[in-house]
């Protein structure tokens, strides 16, 4: 068979290699040429799968190595049979990661405890699930805006978009692009909304660039620039709009999710969904060919106040500041465009916390329960 994968899908080798040849593609600039005598196509969200790229191509299964799927035209891939796969929540705790990183910034640049903030989430799947199940085992209060999900679930525990922005410090929106249907996410945050922010809220946006109207945001950022915004995803990728890249508070160039581990994981996904496809046997595994972290532990004595311990922890995995600053560098000496893609292909090796294993000289106390919620994993003696 031939594949053709993204040259940003890592272990592809290992994993797709023995199934027939395999070709690597820079995902923006593939073509309908460079696609069209192949079986397999793996890409990322850069590459916009749909009738202009395969029609007349041989291609019978496509997987995507992301959460997002708005670049995927599923509906034509089904209709003329093409297998299709994506890696629903490979990445969602390196997304978790980031945002907690950047309430510690804040909270430490304001003297504020991370649970003296409400964090108001919108979007509540994979990623913003298991963010409010960390930001809670933490002890903050969160509030969840997930229309789609109130209506199956039931009203109780979810909140309205205007109220949440009424009450929450933080909102952090992690919704897909969903152009249309009963609950479109296009410009969710509208100038409405963006108006209706107070200066000392914080907004992080980390699902897609275009949840938020970023020509209202640029205004009210002209006329409040104390308002904080952090911006991983953008509108009109990766040729951004510099003056707001200027006005927010963190800029990055959509590598909230760009972990080893949530890579892997999507890598992973998609040699098991194309196994399947093709009715394959399974014979590699992550657990083989994963690199351990290379600080493999850390180990916290039970004087260690909790906050403190968390903030080394998490900064020694973790630091949105880094990535802030190498973005800045990429821009000055690529340029915006240019800059935006390299630094993601060239992005250096990031872990998840919960590679780092945090080790304890006590069963229990306050340190291990705040450092397991965060999401570390834990090696302490058994209780007695
Ligand atoms: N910045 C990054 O690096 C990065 C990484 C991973 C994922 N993402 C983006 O985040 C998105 C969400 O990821 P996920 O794994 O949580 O997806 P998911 O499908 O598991 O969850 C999405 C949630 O959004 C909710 N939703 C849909 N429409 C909504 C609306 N109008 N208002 C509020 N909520 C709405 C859904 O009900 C669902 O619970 C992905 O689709 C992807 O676009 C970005
Ligand atoms: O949807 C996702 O999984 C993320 O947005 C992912 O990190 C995007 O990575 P990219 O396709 O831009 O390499």
């Amino acid at each position: 068979m031939r594949i053709v994968a993204d040259e940003n899908i890592p272990l592809a080798e290992a994993f797709f290699g023995e199934h027939g040849e395999l070709v690597r593609l820079p995902g923006r600039e593939m073509s309908r040429e460079q696609v069209r005598d192949a079986d397999i196509l793996l890409v990322r969200s850069v590459t916009r799968v749909d009738a202009e790229l395969l029609a007349g191509s041989r291609v019978r299964f496509v997987g995507t190595a992301t959460i997002g799927c708005d670049h995927v035209d599923q509906q034509w891939l089904a209709d003329q049979g093409i297998g299709f796969a994506s890696a629903p929540g490979c990445n969602a705790d390196s997304v978790g990661d980031y945002v907690i990183s950047t309430l510690l910034l804040f909270g430490e640049q304001d003297g504020v405890a991370l649970t003296d903030r409400v964090v108001g989430i919108v979007g509540a799947g994979n990623v913003g699930g298991r963010l409010v199940e960390r930001l809670r085992a933490l002890g903050i209060r969160c509030l969840i805006c997930d229309p789609p999900r109130a209506e199956q679930e039931g009203g109780e525990g979810f909140t309205d978009l205007d109220s949440l922005i009424a009450q929450a410090d933080v909102v952090s929106i992690h919704t897909p692009l969903i152009r249309d249907g009963d609950h479109p996410t296009q410009h969710l945050l509208g100038e409405r909304h963006i108006e209706a922010l107070r200066t000392d809220q914080i907004l992080i946006s980390a699902g897609r660039g275009d949840c938020v109207d970023s020509r209202a945001l640029k205004a009210r950022l002209a006329r409040d620039p104390d308002l904080r915004v952090v911006l991983d995803v953008w509108e009109n990728e990766p040729d951004i709009d510099e003056a707001l890249y200027r006005q927010v508070a963190i800029a990055t160039p959509h590598i909230a999710g760009y972990s080893l581990d949530g890579k892997l994981r999507g890598t992973e996904m998609l040699y098991q969904a194309m196994s399947r496809h093709f009715g394959l046997p399974l014979r590699k595994r992550l657990g083989q060919l994963k690199p351990e972290n290379w600080l493999r532990r850390i180990a916290v004595s039970r004087r260690a106040p909790p906050q403190e311990a968390l903030l080394l922890c998490a900064r020694t995995c973790y630091d949105v500041r880094r990535d802030a600053l190498l973005f800045e560098r990429y821009r000055r000496q690529y340029g915006m465009e240019k800059g935006f893609d390299l630094m993601r292909r060239e992005y250096p090796t990031r872990r998840e916390f919960s590679t780092l294993r945090v080790e304890l000289k006590h069963s229990a106390g306050a340190v291990r329960e705040v450092l397991e919620s965060a999401g570390f994993a834990i090696r302490a003696p058994r209780k007695s």
